[in-house]
C-alpha cells in the first residue's frame, strides 16, 4: 500500500510523513526531495532557473514513476501536486493507494508559513502576517476541493507532530 499524504504548504507532510512511515516500518518517499534529486537542483533553483511550468511537469512525471512502488510506502507530495496535471485523479484510481489530507486553518498556515517560507518559492517573498494570510486564503480556496476529494482527513491544528501521526493510524486501521 502507498499513503499519500496531501495538504497545504507547511501542513506537516514531509515531516510526519517521515514520522508515520517510521511508526508503520513503511518506506518513505517525498516526492520534493525526489525531484530535487533527480534534477539536482533544489525545488526553489528549479522554480527561479527553469519556472513553475517545468516545475508542475516534472513533478506530474515524477508522481507517476513513485506511483509504482511496489513497496510499503509513505508519499508527501508537494502543496501543489494534487492540484495540476490531473494529479489528484491519478492518485485516486491508482491502485493500492490510500490518499490522506491534512487538514489546518487558515490562521495555522499563515502563522507557520510566515516562518517557515524561505525555501517555498510561492511565499518566500511574503513577510507579514496580513499579507500571508490574504495570500493563503485565497490560494487554499482554490485548491481545498483537490484536496478534499482525499478518502481520509486528519486535522493539524493545535496538535503535536506525534498525535497527528495516533490520529492518522486510527483513521487508517
Ligand atoms: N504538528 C506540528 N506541530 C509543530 N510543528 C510542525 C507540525 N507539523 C509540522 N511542523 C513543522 O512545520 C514545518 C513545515 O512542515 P513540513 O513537514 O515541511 O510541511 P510540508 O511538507 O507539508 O510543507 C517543519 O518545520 C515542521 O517541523
Ligand atoms: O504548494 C506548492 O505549490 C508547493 C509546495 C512545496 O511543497 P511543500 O508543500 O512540502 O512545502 C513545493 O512542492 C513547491 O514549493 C510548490
Ligand atoms: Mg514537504
Amino acid at each position: 500500500m502507498i499513503i499519500v499524504l496531501m495538504g497545504y504548504m507547511a501542513s506537516g507532510k514531509t515531516s510526519i510523513g517521515k514520522k508515520l512511515a517510521k511508526k508503520l516500518n513503511y518506506n518513505f518517499l517525498d516526492l520534493d526531495d525526489y525531484i530535487e534529486e533527480k534534477e539536482n537542483l533544489s525545488v526553489s533553483d528549479v522554480f527561479k532557473e527553469k519556472g513553475e511550468i517545468y516545475f508542475r511537469k516534472q513533478e506530474a512525471y515524477y508522481l507517476g514513476c513513485l506511483l509504482k512502488s511496489e513497496k510499503k510506502t509513505v508519499l508527501s507530495v508537494g502543496g501543489g501536486t494534487p492540484c495540476y496535471s490531473g494529479n489528484m485523479n491519478i492518485i485516486l484510481k491508482a491502485e493500492n493507494v490510500k490518499s490522506l489530507y491534512l487538514k489546518a486553518s487558515l490562521q495555522t498556515l499563515a502563522n507557520k508559513l510566515l516562518r517557515k517560507r524561505a525555501k517555498r518559492p510561492l511565499i518566500a517573498h511574503i513577510d507579514t502576517i496580513e499579507r500571508m494570510t490574504e495570500f493563503v486564503g485565497k490560494h487554499l480556496f482554490e485548491r481545498v476541493q483537490f484536496y478534499n476529494q482525499a478518502e481520509i482527513k486528519v486535522s493539524i491544528d493545535d496538535k503535536a507532530k506525534d498525535d497527528v501521526v495516533e490520529d492518522i493510524i486510527l483513521e487508517l486501521f
